[in-house]
């Protein structure tokens, strides 16, 4: 059986938010305990309804949020309370794909600006070799390299959604957080993505752990489904198994609910 690549242990998340200044607090348990492995060359996915925690649990993985409970171990090395110097080097090995590219993608910048970034802060190619390599990421994500001087308006959604691979494929990632990355999508162009994703993951053996509210999406691209109901994991297992016999009530509804 493969290692896993990423272990979260009792990993928890609440945020205190008060309506007005008058009122009391109220606490969100946005991830509650959770726990899960994801193993080296799988696609995991994490479903769940809107508001049941997905979103807060990548960004934890990513540490854009720092957990209030639990663990995260990445490669076996326990990078819950890393500091920011240590996990530089770490960083570019985990990335993410949003599926709003407009925070992610910086209008004033050209595509080819918006490439050399992420290779730049992480020094992946010499100096000499920025240009090859921006050519070569725009190809490897089926964009001609005509595209460097374009500026992210100029593109399709579709299109700035495969720069936005691009940039998280740049640092050499091992394992990329992809968060609904095709949710914004139109459904002809979401196919595109999702088998160019496939294509990258064999080229370039990556692992994902992939979050949608989307079964039908899901079921196309995952080998093993972990699903999310107010801030839990209610059941995971290998794919056909959840699919096929869910074990958990809310998995059947949410299963019946798009047969
Ligand atoms: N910064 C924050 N402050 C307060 N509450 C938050 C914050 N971020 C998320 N939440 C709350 O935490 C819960 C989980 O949110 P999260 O975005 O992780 O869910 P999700 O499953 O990704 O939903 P969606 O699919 O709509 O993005 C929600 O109730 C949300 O309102």
């Amino acid at each position: 059986m493969a290692e896993a690549i990423l272990k979260v242990k009792n990993l928890s998340k609440h945020f205190v938010i008060r309506k007005s200044f008058l009122s009391s607090k109220t606490i969100i348990k946005a991830v509650d305990n959770i726990s899960f492995e994801v193993k080296k060359g799988e696609i995991l996915g994490l479903i769940g309804e809107s508001g049941s925690g997905k979103t807060t649990t990548g960004n934890l993985i990513l540490k854009l949020l720092k957990n209030d409970n639990g663990s995260l171990f990445f490669n076996n090395i326990n990078i819950t309370d890393m500091e920011e110097k240590q996990m530089r080097s770490l960083r570019k090995e985990i990335q993410i794909i949003f599926q709003h590219t407009h925070g992610t993608l910086d209008p004033k910048m050209t595509i080819g600006e918006l490439l050399l970034e992420p290779l730049k802060i992480h020094r992946i190619v010499s100096d000499c070799e920025y240009d090859n390599e921006v050519g070569r990421l725009l190809e490897m994500v089926g964009l001609s390299k005509s595209n460097k001087e374009k500026f992210p308006h100029q593109l399709s959604g579709g299109q700035r959604q495969r720069v936005g691979i691009a940039r998280a494929i740049a640092t050499r990632p091992k394992f990329i957080v992809c968060d609904e990355p095709v949710s914004a999508l139109d459904v002809s162009v979401q196919g595109q993505i999702l088998n160019l994703l496939l294509e990258l993951k064999k080229s370039l053996d990556l692992t994902y752990l992939f979050i949608s509210h989307d079964l039908k999406v899901i079921k196309y691209i995952c080998n093993r489904i972990a699903v999310m109901y107010k801030g839990q994991i209610v059941e995971i297992g290998d794919r056909d198994e959840v699919l096929n016999n869910p074990q958990n009530e809310y998995t059947q509804n949410l299963i019946e609910s798009i047969i």
